[in-house]
């Protein structure tokens, strides 16, 4: 794994019964870029997010992940372990504390951070209020970064649906991740609110040096925040490179030929 490559997918294969969801996929995601998975229903896009969050064991082939003491085996690793390497991760549907304040999410999403023990804790030692600090002033910059000062005191549960889908991009980024996995940013957006997500990916990219592996159906917003693309169809690889050689691709013209993707739209906005 060269010394730019955050994270390293090896022959990964994943078999459900009869299926086999992911068959074969390598692909690196290099540090400080924009990675995406595309790919018609039922590729194994979320298969492969499942396995990096270690949601999946694969049925053969590794993850290497490059963690905060160095080059690790990701697939050797607990599932609890994953947040703890500097991985984060958003889900399709939103999964915020609904009855709490948007403040109060941030903060739950900042506690995986946290290296002080139980004692210093309970003690509320010089060490744990320095973590306290520098906690709440994470969670202030990444408010102020995705603008979200007059929602801060809001309950979620009375928030526009877009307006969540920042505050639950907020909460994973309050984990300060190295690796960012976004599930379907756009879902349930409309076309202005898909616009602003664009922005926001970028921004925190640019901003707070994070990593971002996407999985995302939206071609228009793949082209426009993607440095590369990877196209998967029926568990396999069937392109990858910049939006615009993916789109070029006969296979995936082919695999996409039918659905409601227009893959013309994959052309990276000038
Ligand atoms: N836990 C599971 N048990 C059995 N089969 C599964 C499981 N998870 C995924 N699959 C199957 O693996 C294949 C890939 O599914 P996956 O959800 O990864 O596709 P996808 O590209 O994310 O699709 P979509 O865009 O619809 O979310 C499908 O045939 C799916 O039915």
């Amino acid at each position: 794994m060269s010394a730019d490559v955050l994270l390293s997918a090896k022959n990964l294969s994943v078999r459900f019964g009869g299926v086999l969801a992911v068959s074969d996929v390598s692909f690196d995601v290099r540090a400080g870029e924009v990675f995406t998975l595309i790919g018609p229903n039922g590729a194994g896009k979320t298969t492969v997010f499942n396995l990096i969050s270690r949601f999946y064991q694969p049925t053969s082939g590794r993850i290497e992940y490059a963690g905060p003491q160095g080059r690790i085996d990701l697939t050797a690793q607990a599932p609890h372990q994953v947040a703890s390497l500097g991985i984060a991760r958003t889900f399709q549907n939103i999964e915020l504390f609904e009855h709490a304040s948007v403040l109060h999410n941030l903060l739950v999403g900042r506690h995986t951070h946290r290296q002080t023990g139980f004692w210093s804790e309970l003690l509320f030692t010089p060490a744990t209020r320095r973590a306290e600090l520098a906690a709440r002033e994470h969670v202030e910059r990444v408010i102020d970064l995705l603008d979200l000062q007059r929602f801060r005191d809001l309950l979620v549960a009375g928030l526009p649906y877009g307006v969540r889908k920042v505050v639950e991009l907020a909460r994973a980024l309050c984990a300060e991740p190295r690796l960012l996995l976004l599930d379907e940013p756009s879902s349930g957006l409309n076309v202005e609110e898909t616009d602003d997500m664009a922005f926001w990916i970028q921004d925190i990219v640019h901003e707070l040096g994070v990593t971002v592996l996407m999985v995302e159906h939206d071609m228009g917003l793949v082209s426009r925040v993607s440095d590369r693309v990877v196209a998967l169809n029926q568990g396999e690889v069937l392109a990858m490179g910049t939006p615009a050689e993916v789109q070029a691709d006969a296979g995936v013209v082919e695999a996409y030929l039918g659905s409601v993707e227009d893959v013309s739209s994959l052309r990276r906005a000038a």
